[in-house]
């Protein structure tokens, strides 16, 4: 009876011992299964890296605003590591924006208050500096009034009533579109019809031009009625309409503000990014050529505002929930239409740039140009421009390149692309109603601002092989290299005026480092320009005086 009692408690102990070994096992097992997904990314990163990179994600916009001194250290992870911070994007994504204050915050601790007060002296002189190079002269050479020929658009001449009925047309949509009623006033014209009405020979838009601002203001307001894909291009786009019949230009947030573009890629695998197109705009600005159009930033409801208003059925099949339950979609297009490369809300809210839509191909079409210096996109073929240091000395005597302006309107372009180490200018276009005689329209800058820790010398080429600048660009960009305009404050300041700031700085502060940088090396390409051409007779040349036309 004692030894069944023992054995009894002998196997009961062992079991005990067995059933606590099992669910030890069980616990450890399930730690080891839940931490298993972020295993892959945060490995190949060492520890403070992978912290820092989720903590500059988690708090972008609490950091300073983007404006205190540039980070000392960059991120430059391997292409591995950064394909795997692409792939925790969506994770990363889903931490809450925090909104920026530059005015200081009644929350904020003495700490906060203190940079908070930093960052408003900042903002100021910032301002102050975008104000007073938009005041200088440079800025405000008069032109003569263009005559009618110089307009893009003409408005027609009142119809008679009689003619009248047969010229409307009924919408089968009108309850989502404004009934509208405009004539000829410009107080009867909704803002991108003013902009559209507003296009010259020589611009897109005027300098200090009333419109701008509402005109913004609807891009980043304006309730969406409709978003279908944009044909063309390699990339997903979308044409978005909005009930005034305004329509723009959508491309989507694809990478953060600070990441680098993969080193291995070819530019041409590069992805698009919505800031670039915003910050091109500002640049374009800055410089005074005002020939990209007007794009803002704007958070985007992907179900409310795409999924459930969309008519495209093909980009309707192409939403679906990722595992975090974000809405996601891909579209329909040649590159990165895929789920791997779906664009993703968190779990709705995406970034996106929305640039004003230029006048319907059918009232104003455009013709497309090859760039000189296209690059070769062939991994292992060079263009003849990249090996022959006299190209230009051709390009000069071939038109539309012989004549009039069109060299340093290509110029202008080439120091907009290296300032923003855009190197995908493979066309540019221009209205066909203005001949050659025209400025060049800067679309497509996606590809910009990829990179801020290397500049792209071959982008200057064409400056560098042809020596010719016009000279209000080349004072402009003097003026801009000056402390009390500099590059990348008033850049600083121009991008804050930007609905998507309040997220975060549209640019990061090595970016904005890199302009003034690069500004510098432009500056110097065209006095090693003057210096080679000071004893021949091109000397003059260097600097083609568009100045004189206008005084
Ligand atoms: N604001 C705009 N209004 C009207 N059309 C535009 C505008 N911006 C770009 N486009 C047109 O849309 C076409 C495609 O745009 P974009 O070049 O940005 O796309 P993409 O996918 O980057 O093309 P690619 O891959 O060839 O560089 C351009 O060729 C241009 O003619
Ligand atoms: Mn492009």
């Amino acid at each position: 009876m004692r030894m069944t009692w023992c054995m009894w408690r002998r196997s009961r102990t062992i079991c005990l011992s067995l059933a606590f070994v099992t669910v030890s096992l069980h616990l450890l097992l399930a730690l080891v299964t839940l931490s298993i997904p972020h295993l892959p990314c945060d490995a190949p990163l060492p520890p403070e890296m992978s912290f820092r990179v989720l903590a500059r994600n988690a708090s972008a916009s609490a950091r300073d605003g983007g404006h205190g001194e540039p980070p000392t250290d960059s991120i430059q992870g391997d292409s591995s590591s950064q394909d795997c911070r692409r792939g925790a994007k969506v994770n990363v994504q889903r931490l809450p924006y925090k909104r920026l204050t530059w005015k200081g915050d009644k929350r904020a601790t003495e700490n906060n208050t203190e940079s908070n007060a930093n960052q408003t002296e900042r903002w100021e002189s910032d301002m102050l500096k975008l104000k007073a190079l938009f005041d200088h002269p440079l800025y405000n050479t008069p032109r003569p009034a263009a005559p009618e020929d110089d307009w893009l658009l003409k408005v027609k001449p009142k119809t008679k009533p009689s003619q009248r009925s047969s010229q409307m047309w009924e919408s089968d949509t009108q309850d989502i579109y404004d009934n509208v009623q405009w004539n000829s006033s410009v107080s009867s014209q909704p803002p991108w019809l003013r902009f559209h009405l507003g296009i010259t020979r020589w611009e897109l838009y005027p300098h200090r031009d009333p419109n701008m601002e509402p005109l913004a203001q609807q891009l980043a307001t304006h309730r969406i009625v409709s978003a279908v894909q944009k044909s063309g291009g390699t990339q997903l786009k979308l044409v978005m309409s909005f009930p005034n019949y305004g329509q723009a230009l959508f491309k989507p947030k694809k990478q953060e503000r600070d990441e680098e573009t993969n080193y291995n890629l070819y530019y041409f695998s590069d992805f698009e990014r919505h800031n670039a197109e915003i910050a091109a705009f500002h640049l374009d600005r800055i410089l005074g050529y005002r020939r990209v159009p007007p794009a803002v930033g704007r958070l985007v409801d992907v179900v409310k505002e795409i999924k459930d208003v969309t008519t495209d059925r093909k980009l309707a099949k192409t939403f679906f929930n990722s595992p975090v339950g974000n809405v996601c979609f891909y579209g329909q297009c040649s590159y990165y239409c895929s789920t791997e490369h779906a664009v993703c809300g968190t779990p709705q809210d995406l970034e996106a740039s929305l640039a004003v839509m230029l006048p319907d191909l059918s009232l104003a079409k455009r013709r497309s140009w090859r760039s000189p210096w296209r690059r070769s996109y062939s991994r292992s073929k060079l263009a003849q421009w990249e090996t022959d240091p006299n190209y230009c000395v051709n390009v000069k005597k071939t038109p539309p390149y012989d004549k009039g302006t069109r060299l340093v309107d290509f110029i202008d372009l080439v120091v907009l692309d290296f300032l923003m180490s855009n190197l995908d200018r493979h066309h540019y276009e221009t209205f066909e109603k203005f001949g050659n005689n025209t400025f060049l329209l800067h679309l497509d800058n996606g590809r910009a601002f990829g990179r801020h820790s290397k500049d792209e010398p071959s982008i200057l080429a064409p400056l560098r092989q042809c020596c010719r600048i016009r000279r209000s660009t080349w004072l402009r960009l003097r003026l801009l290299s000056l402390p009390q305009y500099h590059i990348s404050d008033v850049m600083r300041a121009s991008l804050s005026q930007d609905p998507l700031h309040q997220v975060a700085p549209l640019l990061s502060e090595p970016h904005l480092a890199a302009l003034s940088r690069r500004l510098k090396t432009v500056l110097e390409t065209v006095s090693r320009c003057q210096e080679q051409h000071k004893d021949d007779a091109g000397a003059e040349d260097v600097i083609y005086d568009d100045l004189v036309d206008v005084q």
